[in-house]
């Protein structure tokens, strides 16, 4: 039978990217997005190329979100394998200028999401008595905290603590949590962290925050999807299976740990 993967946030970005490589590695993809249209979107371009994927549509900050997905993917595909607490959003601020909402909407995608996703997941896995995988989105802001990004590095910090805790508590049902440290991919987060940085610079245009960042990476050139999708299939794969609370970079050289 084949695995079942959840792809959270795989509307669009690098969650799209995890989710077709996973689909090519022979995975029943479930994707999932807030954003109704993305994900409908590329389940129709998955299904053309004929992937076996459902599409959930979700806000991974809801608790209960998290484990009607993982029902929709038992409903539909009989099992749970392995799942990828992909989704997350930016914050651009000067930390003299963070607020509570700030705070309040960052921590709940990208931290609460991923408390929730993984007891969702965990919970499956312990009640299917199977081994599983819970793969984290964390950053090289995870590793190393940039000005102007306060917020997002800080959620990103817990999504590292939360990994290392997860990953020994839950070693003893047999699963692994893992997490992702991409570095500077050309996303429309990034499109949305340029535009914002660039504002706070009279001698800035748009585009060259994100050039700033991607001149400083030692390989020469910014991340791909399939960059990152390269590990995640490499995490959730049997290969990986002595691996278990670590939070791996894939930024082309840019924090070196
Ligand atoms: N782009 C980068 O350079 C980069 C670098 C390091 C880490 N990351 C992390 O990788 C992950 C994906 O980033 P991306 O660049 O693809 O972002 P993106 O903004 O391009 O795509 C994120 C997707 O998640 C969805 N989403 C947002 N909030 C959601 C919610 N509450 N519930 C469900 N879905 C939601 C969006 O609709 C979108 O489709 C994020 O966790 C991000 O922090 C990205
Ligand atoms: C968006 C992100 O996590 C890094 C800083 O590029």
């Amino acid at each position: 039978m084949a695995k079942v993967a959840v792809v959270t946030g795989s509307g669009n970005g690098l969650g799209k990217g995890i989710a077709h490589r996973l689909g090519k590695d022979g995975f029943n993809v479930v994707l999932n997005d807030i954003n109704q249209e993305a994900v409908n979107a590329t389940l129709e371009e998955f299904k053309n190329e004929g992937l076996k994927a459902i599409a959930v549509k979700g806000d991974v900050s809801k608790r209960e979100d998290q484990f009607n997905l993982v029902k929709q993917a038992v409903k539909e595909f009989g099992q749970l394998d392995v799942f990828v607490n992909n989704a997350g959003i930016d914050v651009v601020s000067p930390f003299m200028e963070i607020d509570a909402d700030q705070l309040n909407k960052a921590f709940s995608v990208n931290v609460h999401g991923v408390v929730f996703g993984t007891q969702a997941a965990a919970n499956q896995f312990i009640e299917q008595g199977t081994k599983g995988k819970v793969i984290n989105a964390c950053s090289i802001a995870g590793h190393e905290s940039f000005e102007m990004l306060g917020t997002y590095s800080a959620t990103k910090h817990a999504v590292k603590s939360f990994t290392h805790v997860a990953a020994k508590e839950l070693a003893s049902n047999n699963i692994r949590v893992n997490a992702y440290c991409p570095g500077v991919a050309g996303t429309a987060m990034w499109d949305r962290i340029d535009e914002e940085m660039v504002k706070y610079y009279d001698d800035l245009q748009p585009g060259d925050k994100y050039k700033e960042f991607v001149d400083g990476i030692s390989l020469g050139r910014s991340q791909e999807p399939e960059d990152v999708a390269n590990l995640v299939s490499f995490l959730a794969s049997d290969d990986a299976d002595y691996i278990t609370g670590q939070t791996i970079v894939t930024d082309g050289g840019i924090v070196f740990r």
